[in-house]
């Protein structure tokens, strides 16, 4: 090679390096596609059987092999007896480790999927177990177990943490559909109150449940809907939304009454329907339909507290009446959002049934691992030690679990109290007067205000 041809590849060097650094600088995805995940696929194929062997996933098979026979192994012997020993190359059966069958990598956004087959005897939670092996092994953020079928499992591998940074997703305006923030998946997180219909949103304090709270508010605002809350902190959460609150309820005597109202709401809602032939206020002619509702309650345990005896008579009435709006809610478009920091059976009887009924659950960092029990208890016990594992310093994250039972970490976006205060003012004109939306299921017209 000449000094000009070696100059040359230098140069092509150089300008290939800087050509890819510029390519992954501005177009990050189209070189994700069209470089990285290529040369991650390689890698993985190549470095497969090792790394299920370090991960424990290899099984041991018998496979005929050619062997050196009477090699001795190391040391001063070794050397002396290799002059005389007679290395034999022959076949026999030896043990091999046998890595699970991969399949083919799927790109995604922030990472890849891959299809794998499940040896004989293995179970999807070998893999759940070694799946921080492997993120280390590939060298990615997380390895998680998703979409697990008869024989297969399907892992997904992100590569950073979408989380880290979320940013606000424009609301399409769908009825009763939110988007608060945004999945592990790099997706959406989308809350869908047709779909589950209430939801538990519980974590420790300083963990963002008012921010989700805050970012439901916001997105919910400039939506057809009436929105009522309970917040039993004398109504320092839900004050400045008052603009565009129904009904606020901040002392016990105001939570009793507008729950009554609720069920009273709801068994008119039912009449409606009955009258009507309809199985729920949806399949109801669109002028007849009701307004839908939002129950906001903040703190939930301050419901179910009490000082002393007195209190008793109310804290039941709550407790059933909470109940009965949330058995009955989904079918009549009432729908619940708890917040509290725990959520336990030591609240007292009802608490638990209740939290059966709230099948959308969010759970924020939580100091102990009950909370996290209670929240997702029911749930993979994969999504317990992701919840436990949310670190203080990250505000907002969550782990999300609706009723399809898949769980997902999510994040909600930042909405500070002054944005959502601005959103329930900008909209104050949408709020129905809690008098027409109590009566809306009787008359034709539900006295929906338009806009100015
Ligand atoms: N998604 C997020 N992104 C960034 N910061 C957040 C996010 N969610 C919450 N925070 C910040 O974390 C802090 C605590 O949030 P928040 O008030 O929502 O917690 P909380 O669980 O409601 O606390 P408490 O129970 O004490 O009221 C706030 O300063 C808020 O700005």
């Amino acid at each position: 090679m000449t000094n000009l041809d070696a100059y040359l590849l230098l140069v092509l060097l150089v300008a290939v390096t800087v050509g890819l650094w510029a390519w992954r600088r501005w177009h990050p995805v189209s070189f994700w596609y069209g470089v990285g995940f290529p040369a991650r696929v390689v890698l993985v194929y190549l470095t497969w059987s090792n790394v299920a062997a370090g991960c424990g996933l290899a099984h041991k098979r018998r496979r005929w092999r050619f062997t050196l026979d009477a090699v001795p192994l190391a040391g001063a012997a070794a050397r002396n007896t290799v002059a005389v020993v007679q290395h034999k190359r022959r076949m026999s059966r030896v043990d091999v480790d046998k890595a699970p069958r991969l399949g083919l990598p799927r790109p995604t956004r922030l990472g890849w999927r891959v299809r794998l087959r499940l040896s004989d005897g293995q179970v999807p939670a070998d893999y759940e177990k070694a799946a921080e092996g492997i993120a280390h092994a590939w060298r990615v953020h997380s390895v998680r177990v998703v979409d697990v079928r008869p024989g297969r499992v399907t892992l997904w591998a992100t590569m950073r943490d979408p989380l880290t940074e979320v940013t606000v997703t424009p609301e399409t305006g769908d009825l009763l559909k939110v988007r608060p923030g945004k999945l592990e998946n790099g997706q959406d997180w989308i809350i869908d109150f047709r779909v589950v219909p209430h939801w538990l949103n519980a974590g420790a304090t300083q963990s963002g449940k008012s921010n989700l709270a805050n970012a439901i508010i916001k997105a919910l605002a400039p939506q057809p809907v009436a929105i009522v809350g309970f917040d039993l902190k004398g109504g320092v959460e839900f004050t400045p939304y008052a603009p565009r609150l129904s009904a606020l309820a901040t002392t016990r005597k105001e939570c009793c009454a507008l729950l009554d109202d609720l069920v009273r709401e709801l068994e008119d809602r039912m009449a409606l329907c009955r009258s009507h032939g309809a199985r729920n206020v949806w399949k109801l002619p669109e002028p007849l339909r009701p307004v839908p509702i939002i129950v906001l309650i903040d703190e939930v345990a301050e419901l179910f507290l009490m000082a002393d005896k007195s209190e008793k008579d109310e804290v039941v009435r709550t407790g059933t009446a909470l109940l009965r709006v949330a058995q009955l809610g989904r079918a009549f478009a009432v729908h619940l959002i708890v917040c509290g920091q725990r959520i336990g059976s030591d609240l007292g009887p009802g608490v638990t049934a209740l939290r059966a009924q709230l099948s959308g659950r969010v759970c924020h960092r939580v100091n102990d691992p009950e909370t996290a029990n209670m929240t997702l208890g029911d749930m993979d016990p994969a999504a317990l030690d992701a919840a436990r594992a949310i670190p203080a310093e990250t505000p907002g994250v969550c782990i999300v679990a609706g009723q399809d039972g898949a769980w997902y970490r999510a994040r909600s976006v930042y909405v500070s109290e002054e944005a959502a205060e601005a959103a329930a003012l900008g909209c104050a004109y949408l709020t129905p007067a809690w008098d027409t939306v109590i009566g809306s299921a009787l008359t034709t017209d539900p006295g929906w205000p338009t806009a100015a």
